[in-house]
């Protein structure tokens, strides 16, 4: 029988042993049902691809609500201290409560283990009901940073020593006369820095460019948002022309073409750039951006942008291929090989215990995880047979609700016939 071992990365090479042990987080609310699901059909991938040659061996560490029924804490040392020993980890949502509670211990995973890149592909599978019209015509990936920016949870609840005393310094030594309600006010801070945007920025543009996309977006509301979001813009085009001159255009470099030649002249180089077979590297406002997505998404093929940008428009971006069911997602850190892979959904805690959820998400998660170890064969069984068992009409709840002629399935069921479609 093999040994179990754990995943290295050395000199930045990952070595994936033949069983390597993979620690898992359950999750809250519905995460027991999909885990469960999504446990069985990876296990079914694996066997079928490689006949017992490679097997996964899984390692529960806990978080949220089953850590804190168990320790009294929420996220343990030993949870964090394992998925660093271990690199690659899985897990299930956790509930963050609102207005109040603890903060995201989704967020801390990725603050904590530094996983500075969020990436979550969008991408139409044949069958799935959708609110528009061409679906297929989305094919995005989106790299949202995950670590920075007003999403840190850096803020001061109103009424506090500690707000007043932020307010008071931001008045009277920053010379601020703009806070509306200074005696009713929260206060929040929203860091971006050049180095967590850069990194962010190379990752999304090193994507790009091995998968042969033709485009990669950088979304910001900089216009209003001058020193943050504006610099995140700037930063951008600057790791895109410093590192990638001679592979890409940036959008940066026309507008200063235009200044010089003008637009003719600008456009003529952009032309002469793309037939040269150089990527584009433009950017767009956050708000006009949400509705080219939904207008004209064939033009957007990579989408770099910071933390809460990054979360509404993968939601948004979701609902385009049929929904937050069928959403998967990666948090990534490019330079140690360390990641967590999960769903963008959450816990959904209506239907907890209910066996009834999509657990398409966290399965497809799961296929990345595949893909990131280097095990495409097992990645690919799956993704096939997600097609296949779309196409029959067997789903969840939340599809068989939009489509007609579905036999509805619960999780486990659904599966089930996964694992009966993996051929
Ligand atoms: N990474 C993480 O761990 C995340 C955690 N969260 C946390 O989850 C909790 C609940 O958040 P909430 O805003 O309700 O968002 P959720 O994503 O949990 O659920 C919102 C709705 O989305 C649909 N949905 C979610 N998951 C699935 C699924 N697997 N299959 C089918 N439909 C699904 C359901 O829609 P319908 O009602 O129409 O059936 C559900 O009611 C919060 O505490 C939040 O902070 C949120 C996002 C990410
Ligand atoms: O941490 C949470 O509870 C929410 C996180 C979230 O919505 C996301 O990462 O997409
Ligand atoms: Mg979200």
């Amino acid at each position: 029988m093999t040994q179990a071992e754990k995943i290295t990365v050395e000199n930045g090479k990952m070595n994936v042993p033949n069983k390597p042990i993979i620690p898992f987080i359950e999750g809250d609310g519905t995460g027991p049902d999909i885990w469960a699901a999504t446990k069985r059909v990876i296990e079914a991938a694996v066997d079928k691809a490689y006949n017992g040659e490679k097997q996964i061996e899984w390692k529960e560490i806990y978080a949220g609500q089953k850590s804190y029924d168990k320790s009294g804490e929420w996220l343990p040392d030993n949870t964090l201290n394992t998925i660093n020993d271990y690199k690659i980890a899985i897990k299930g949502p956790l509930t963050t409560p609102v207005g109040g509670g603890i903060r995201s211990l989704n967020v801390a995973l990725r603050q904590e283990l530094d996983l500075f890149t969020c990436l979550r592909p969008v991408r139409y599978f044949s069958g799935v009901p959708s609110p528009v019209k061409n679906p297929e015509d989305v094919d995005m990936a989106i790299f949202r940073e995950n670590t920075e920016d007003i999403y840190a949870g850096i803020e001061w609840q109103k009424g506090t020593d500690s707000v007043k005393k932020v307010i008071d310094f931001l008045q009277d030594e920053m010379g601020v006369d703009s806070i509306r309600f200074p005696e009713t006010s929260g206060i929040g801070i929203k860091p971006v820095s050049e180095e967590g945007t850069k990194r962010l920025v190379r990752a999304a543009i090193d994507y790009a460019l091995n998968e042969g996309r033709q485009n990669v977006t950088l979304v910001h509301k900089g216009n209003i948002m001058k020193f943050t979001e504006g610099s995140f813009k700037s930063w951008g085009y600057e790791v895109a022309e410093q590192e990638y001159g001679n592979k890409v255009f940036t959008w940066a470099e026309y507008d200063r073409i235009v200044e010089k030649d003008g637009k003719e002249a600008a456009n003529k180089a952009q032309d002469e750039a793309v037939a040269a077979g150089k990527m584009i590297v433009k950017d767009a406002i956050a708000d006009i951006f949400l509705q080219q997505i939904l207008t004209r998404p064939k033009e957007f093929d990579v989408v770099a942008t910071m933390n809460l940008n990054g979360d509404y428009i993968s939601d948004a971006l979701a609902a385009q291929v049929g929904g937050i069911g069928i959403a998967p997602g990666a948090n990534i850190n490019y330079d140690t090989g360390h990641a967590i892979f999960e769903a963008t959904h959450g816990t959904a805690p209506k239907y907890a215990g209910m066996d009834k959820v999509n657990p398409s998400s966290m399965i497809l998660s799961a296929v990345l995880m595949l893909e990131h170890l280097g095990w495409r064969e097992a990645a690919d069984l799956i993704t096939k047979a997600m097609d296949t068992t779309i196409a029959s009409k067997v789903v969840t709840y939340d599809f068989a609700r939009m489509m007609e002629g579905a036999a509805e399935v619960k999780t486990s069921g659904f599966g089930d016939e996964l694992i009966k479609n993996m051929d």
